[in-house]
């Protein structure tokens, strides 16, 4: 039903236009208690073998919404209503900014992709943090936070403006996400490489104990698809260095690889960072080099051309532990999470896994 809504309504319309009116829907219901009551009980349905904990937080299963969908974290509760374990909302930046001018997001639609450019717009940590210290919420949810560089802010200062956000986010934060692989802030991905990132890391670890102070904030790292493997390893090995709790594969790409014929040669041609399908399989291959390197150290994130529950199993046997999806969100619409939890867990009673988390990793295991 909703393929049908999607190409009568949604694709006629402009890519940002239909996510504004998307979002006001899902931000409308879950503010009307029976409403919400009943939408989560028919697509937020809990199954007890997916019950998942990720750097020691309790979710209802594996399945959360990346980061980009929610950046100002006005939808958790929606969103939570709609089968989503945990919402990373994001990314913030120091300061509020409005992103790149429109267009800045485009549908693939043969290649089941996206292409955006959107370049963090968002309103700023100041107001996001006061947004989620008045937040009353309704569901249970983990609510992860992705922290990402303002635009104007000078590569040489960057470390300042992501602890300025951690500084205000970190107590609200269940986990923080230090975002350094969004291909739309101009030299934001140099930050990955080790010398600046383990300064970056350091600094942001130290501003959430600061604040957060009875608490151990989790800290990630949001790495991209396109990393040379070595840096891939780079990465992996800092993060063991430093102690982190988790590693979010991937982020968008700047490649065109994995696209089909039929899809418009201009919009391909769009700059931006690609998403959906044709990411899936270095995003899997990305996660699987991950786990042959820190195997079970780091808690790792699996996004990436997620579209349905073997594609989210396929990461679970890679070495995901949380496993992420956006793109998909767009063409499968609010039914989406449902049929993954229901997916995955019919996969984990047919599989020789007892539990979820003796399944995390277990195809790396058998190859190394
Ligand atoms: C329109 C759009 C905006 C996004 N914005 C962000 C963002 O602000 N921060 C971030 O870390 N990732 C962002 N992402 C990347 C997603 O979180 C995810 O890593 C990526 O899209 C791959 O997953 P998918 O193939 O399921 O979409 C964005 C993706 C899209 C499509």
């Amino acid at each position: 039903m909703y393929k049908i809504f999607f190409r009568l309504v949604f694709r006629r319309m402009d890519p940002e236009a239909a996510h504004h009116l998307a979002f006001r829907w899902i931000r409308l219901a879950a503010r009307v208690p029976v409403l919400r009551t009943f939408i989560a009980a028919a697509l937020a349905p809990r199954y007890k073998e997916l019950r998942t904990e990720a750097f020691g937080l309790r979710m209802h299963g594996p399945f959360g919404l990346a980061a980009g969908f929610d950046k100002n974290a006005v939808a958790i509760d929606g969103m939570s209503m709609l089968g989503f374990d945990h919402v990373e909302i994001g990314t913030v930046t120091g300061e509020a900014q409005p992103g790149n001018p429109p267009k800045r997001m485009f549908r693939l639609v043969a290649d089941r992709a996206l292409i955006n450019r959107m370049g963090f717009n968002n309103d700023g940590s100041l107001t996001v943090a006061a947004r989620l210290a008045t937040r009353e919420a309704v569901f249970r949810t983990v609510v992860g936070v992705n922290i990402g560089k303002t635009k104007a802010v000078p590569e040489a200062e960057a470390v300042g403006d992501y602890v300025k956000s951690a500084e205000r986010l970190a107590p609200y934060a269940d986990y923080l996400v230090v975002n350094v692989s969004s291909p739309n802030t101009p030299g934001l991905r140099n930050l990955q490489a080790v010398d600046h990132l383990r300064p970056l890391l350091t600094a942001v670890r130290e501003a959430a104990d600061r604040v957060a102070a009875n608490r151990r904030v989790p800290l990630l790292v949001k790495i991209a698809p396109d990393l040379a493997d070595e840096d891939v390893d780079a990465v992996a090995d800092l993060a063991v260095e430093l102690g982190l709790d988790g590693i979010i594969a991937t982020n968008t790409t700047i490649a065109r690889e994995g696209l089909g014929l039929r899809s418009d040669p201009a919009l391909v041609k769009e700059t931006g960072g690609l998403s959906g399908a044709p990411l899936k399989a270095r995003s899997l291959e990305v996660l699987r080099r991950l786990y042959a390197r820190v195997g079970d150290r780091i808690t790792l994130v699996g996004v990436g051309g997620v579209e349905n529950a073997e594609d989210a199993w396929q990461r679970i046997l890679a070495g995901a532990t949380l496993v992420q999806g956006y793109s998909a969100f767009i063409y499968q619409g609010p039914f989406w999470g449902r049929a993954i939890h229901k997916g995955l867990a019919a996969r984990l009673r047919t599989s020789p896994y007892a539990t979820l988390a003796d399944a995390v990793g277990a195809d790396v295991r058998k190859t190394v």
